[in-house]
Formats: structure tokens, C-alpha cells, sequence
């Protein structure tokens, strides 16, 4: 099995890495970007989402209000068409029932501020409102205004009031109508909340002077809120409408949605945690990141396929050179016809082993040739004869086995020189050669001893006209020098059929064999059959 750190270095793996790395890269860059983008769409779609609502709940809050004001306006023209004398008032409004349904209370002041008529209990205090801005204001502007939230001095509860003048024929304003809303009757804050559907955040409404008109914290009516930089009151009075996210509210992040009311100078505001408010955003987040996870997943599956696909002729490649080493091919499967730079890389391999196996062959001949005659020399014919004698036995043929000696080539190196006895040296080779047949192998083994190996012998005899012809080949006279030379050669050869005979038995036979002539003068041939131990027969040129 492979081990487990050479997966992690193989090129599959790296390949794969680098595509889920360029995905993750890719998917992390163009999708966090996406998303960025997306969550900042989203953040405004849910902001407006929450202004559209709040809009709505705006519109009937001042609908509401102009309703009111209308009803007040409305019994004003009543009270001015039936001509009412101030002491009428009382008893009109306790005929107008339905005043109770709209208004915690509707009372009536004269012109100097004092109360004049109250629908909810007609002996009340008679108190003075005169000192009070929203009846200085009604009496200026000459029609009806809606004052700050205060504490009722009749009630002691916290409400805001709606003013309508009530004038008499001469258009002098003789009395101002009053429309009490109490901010803690269902029918106003209840009414509310309802318009806000979400059980998280909550509505508010505050006066463009921050004193709180309506919030869940009832404890916080009246009060001035803190409107100090970064709070949500200052948000929430900002001009006209819009949403800011990120504000602190208790400590808690939330979405600050605001609207400026029509008919009061307030605003209603919702403080949203932006926690639940963006909850779309979390899961769109969590999709994405799923979404990712997939898809770098399958990038490198994908990546780990088609590397895997892409390397196959690499795999091809390398069991080739394994095959070749272990020599169960040729180089020539390196030979493909492909275009890529896998055929590249393949041709390339084909080309080196080409050139490599014409070096070795170089080297081979180089090392098994006889540098100074050219024909094999003592390294070559070490490996050459135990093959022949192999071959010859399967082939159930005689193989003979002929060692030569240049008769007294000392003396001819001593008196003509070593360069002389080189050319000696060379033409006996020659002569040699030319000799013998092409199945017949010739070496040099040293010196002036040479070797030749006949194979596929047909008959004794053969051996014999072959031991002639190589004895007259050197009849005629060796080039020397300047000068030319008589040489003579003394032949052993060693015959055999057997197919267990061994190279030193061949040897041994030829050796005997050239002995032989070399006692019986020099200048012939002797043959010896291997294992009979002594030569058989010696030739010599004229005996
Ligand atoms: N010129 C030349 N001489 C060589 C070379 N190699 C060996 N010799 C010489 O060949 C001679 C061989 O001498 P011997 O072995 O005594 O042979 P020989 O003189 O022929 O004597 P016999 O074989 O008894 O006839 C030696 O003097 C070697 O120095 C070679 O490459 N070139």
C-alpha cells in the first residue's frame, strides 16, 4: 500500500488542492461579495419593509387625530348654528354620547380660560387654563391645535388634548372646546400596539421635543427622553422618515425605523432588535455557506476526477519505463502518436532511450573490440564462446575452437620495431577474417595470440581445409615498415560434439593442440577432439 505521505505529495492531490483552493478563492471572493451585496439589499428591503408598515400605522394614528379634531370642529359649528349661550354648553355636550367613545373627556373653557363644561363630571373644579400654550396658541391662531402630553390637573392622568374655538356670531371667540385623550386608555395606546404584529421590538411615539407620548414602558410617559448623540430618541428625531441600523437600545442593537405624524407635531418610531429584524439574513447566510461548502466539495471530487483522467497517460508513461527497466519492453512503446505534451514527454523519452541505447551499443563495441586490429578482443570473446558452445549443443552441430600464435613475433618487434610488429599484428587480422567464414568468430587475446570460434562445422575435414587455408593465408610475405617480413602462425584447434563440455575443457584442448605444433616446429595447424587428450593430427605446410 502506498504510503499515506506520498498521496499527499502526489500530483493528483496538489491538483486537487489548487482546484478546491482557486474554488474556495473564487466562492469566497464573487459569493462573499454577493453576499455582502445581498445582505445590504436585504438589510434595506427589510428596513422598508418596517417604514411601509410604520407609514401605515402613522396614517391612522393622524387619521384618527383628524377624525377627532373633525368631530370637535363639527360640535362647534353645532354649539355656533343653535346659538348656544355659554351656560347651555354643559347640558349640549352630556346630549352627545358618543363624544365619550372618542374622548376620555370634552370640556369647555370661556374665553378667559375658565372651565365652563365638563362632559365627564359637570361639577368639576372649576380651574383656569389660560396660563396653559395650547389654549393661548388656539386663541391666536384662531383654530384648534393638539398640545403636549401633560398631567390632567381634573383627571391626574397623563393625557394630550385637541382644541377647537367656538366663536359667536360676531366671529369673536367666546369659548375653546377641549378633546382629552387619555395616553393610557386602551382605546389610544392599546390601539397602538396592535398595529405592530411582531412580538419582538415596539412602537413609540415621542413630541419633536422628546417627551415620551406613548411607549411599553408606561412608567416613561411625560418624561423628556435622552436624546443625546447615538441614542435611539435622537435617531427617531431625525426630519421626516427613514431607518438606522446599529443603534443601542438597552444595551441590544436594534433597527431604528422612524415617521414625522401629519397631524401632531410627533413622530412614531419602532425600535426593532436587529438580531430578529435581519433573521431572513442569518438563514440566506447559512444557505450560502452551505451552498459553498457543496460546491467546494464537488470542485474536489471534480478536480480529483478529471486530474485523475488528465494524468492517466503519465500513469501509462511511468509503468513504461518500469516495464523497460525491468526489461519487459521495448523503448519503442515509447514511440506514441499523441499531441500533447504527454506525446511530447513520450518522444522525448523515446529519442533519450534511443541515443542512450546507441551510446551503450558504442560502448559495448568499444569494450569488446580489439583497439589496435579491430576484431573482438579478449572481453568479447570471454562472453561470446560459452554462448556458442550453448548454441552449438542445442544445435546437436561440432563447434571447433582455434588459437593462433605469430610465430617469434618478438623477434620481429626486436628487430623491426614495436609500430612493425603492430602492422604485423593488424594484417595477421586481416588475413585472418578473410580466411574464414562469416559464422566463424575471430578475437585477440593478447600479444600475438589470437582466437578464432568455428560454428555450424559440417565435417571433420572441413576443419581441416579451414586449419590450410589460415596457414597459406600468411604465405605471402607481411608488410613491415619500409621492408616486408615472412610470418608464420602456429594453429590448436580443439574440436567437440558434446553438449556438456565446458569452456575450460575447450580451452584446455586447443592449447594442448597449438603445443602440439609449436613442438613439432611452428608454422601449421594441429587438431585435438576434446577429451581425447592428446593431438590427433598436426599439419604442416610441405611435410
Ligand atoms: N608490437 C606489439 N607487440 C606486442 C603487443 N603485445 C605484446 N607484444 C609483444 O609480443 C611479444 C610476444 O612474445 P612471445 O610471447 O614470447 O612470443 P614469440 O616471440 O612469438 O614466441 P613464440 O610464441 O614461442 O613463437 C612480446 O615481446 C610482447 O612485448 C602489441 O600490441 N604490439
Amino acid at each position: 500500500m502506498r504510503p499515506l505521505s506520498g498521496f499527499f505529495l502526489s500530483f493528483k492531490f496538489k491538483i486537487t488542492a489548487l482546484v478546491i483552493a482557486l474554488v474556495l478563492a473564487a466562492g469566497i471572493g464573487t459569493g462573499g461579495i454577493s453576499l455582502l451585496i445581498a445582505e445590504s439589499e436585504l438589510r434595506q428591503v427589510i428596513a422598508r419593509q418596517e417604514l411601509s408598515l410604520l407609514t401605515s400605522a402613522a396614517a391612522l394614528i393622524d387619521s384618527d387625530l383628524q377624525d377627532k379634531r373633525q368631530l370637535l370642529r363639527l360640535l362647534a359649528e353645532q354649539f355656533q348654528a343653535h346659538e348656544l349661550t355659554l351656560d347651555q354648553v354643559q347640558l349640549e355636550l352630556e346630549t352627545h354620547e358618543t363624544l365619550r367613545e372618542e374622548f376620555f373627556n370634552v370640556s369647555a373653557f370661556d374665553a378667559t380660560g375658565k372651565l365652563i363644561a365638563s362632559l365627564r363630571d359637570r361639577n368639576a373644579k372649576r380651574i383656569n387654563i389660560s396660563d396653559r400654550k395650547y389654549f393661548q396658541e388656539t386663541l391666536r391662531l384662531k383654530e384648534g391645535v393638539i398640545s403636549a402630553p401633560f398631567k390632567s390637573v381634573l383627571s391626574g392622568k397623563p393625557v394630550f388634548v385637541l382644541t377647537q374655538p367656538l366663536r359667536d356670531s360676531s366671529g369673536k371667540i367666546v369659548c375653546v372646546l377641549l378633546g382629552a385623550i387619555d395616553l393610557l386608555r386602551p382605546s389610544f395606546s392599546a390601539q397602538i400596539d396592535s398595529l405592530r404584529t411582531s412580538t419582538e421590538g415596539y412602537l413609540f411615539i415621542v413630541t419633536d421635543d422628546g417627551v415620551i407620548v406613548h411607549h411599553p414602558n408606561k412608567k416613561l410617559l411625560l418624561e423628556k427622553g435622552d436624546d443625546g448623540v447615538g441614542t435611539v430618541l435622537e435617531a427617531a428625531l431625525q426630519d421626516g422618515e427613514g431607518w438606522q441600523d446599529g443603534i443601542l437600545d438597552d444595551g441590544v442593537p436594534v433597527l431604528l425605523v422612524h415617521k414625522h405624524l401629519r397631524e401632531a407635531p410627533w413622530t412614531i418610531a419602532l425600535s426593532y432588535p436587529v438580531e430578529s429584524a435581519f433573521a431572513p439574513m442569518r438563514s440566506v447566510r447559512l444557505r450560502a455557506f452551505a451552498g459553498a461548502a457543496i460546491l467546494t466539495g464537488l470542485a474536489g471530487l471534480f478536480g480529483w476526477a478529471v486530474t485523475k483522467k488528465l494524468l492517466r497517460p503519465l500513469g501509462r508513461l511511468h509503468r513504461h519505463v518500469e516495464d523497460i527497466s525491468a526489461g519487459e519492453a521495448s523503448i519503442e512503446v515509447f514511440d506514441v502518436d499523441r499531441a500533447d505534451e504527454f506525446g511530447h514527454l513520450s518522444r522525448a523519452f523515446y529519442a533519450l532511450s534511443q541515443s542512450r541505447a546507441r551510446a551503450e551499443l558504442e560502448l559495448h563495441r568499444l569494450a569488446t573490440t580489439d583497439v589496435l586490429t579491430g576484431i573482438g578482443n579478449r572481453r568479447m570473446f570471454d562472453d561470446f564462446l560459452p554462448k556458442a558452445l550453448a548454441r552449438a549443443a542445442r544445435a546437436g552441430q561440432q563447434v571447433g575452437l582455434a588459437f593462433l600464435d605469430v610465430d617469434h613475433f618478438k623477434e620481429i618487434n626486436d628487430t623491426l620495431g614495436h609500430a612493425a610488429g603492430d602492422q604485423v599484428l593488424v594484417e595477421f587480422a586481416r588475413r585472418l577474417v578473410a580466411s574464414v567464414r562469416t559464422t566463424d568468430t575471430v578475437a585477440r587475446l593478447a600479444g600475438d595470440e589470437f582466437v578464432i570460434v568455428f560454428e555450424q562445422l559440417a565435417s571433420n575435414t572441413e576443419i581441416d581445409v579451414l586449419g590450410r587455408k589460415i596457414v597459406e593465408a600468411m604465405h605471402e610475405p607481411f608488410p613491415c615498415g619500409a621492408t616486408q617480413r615472412r610470418v608464420t602462425a602456429s594453429i590448436g584447434i580443439a574440436l567437440t560434439t558434446s553438449p556438456t563440455v565446458t569452456v575450460d575443457e575447450v580451452m584446455r584442448a586447443a592449447d594442448q593442440a597449438l603445443y602440439g605444433v609449436k613442438a613439432a616446429g611452428r608454422n601449421g595447424f594441429a587438431v585435438n577432439q576434446v577429451g581425447a587428450e592428446r593431438v590427433l593430427r598436426v599439419r604442416q605446410p610441405g611435410r
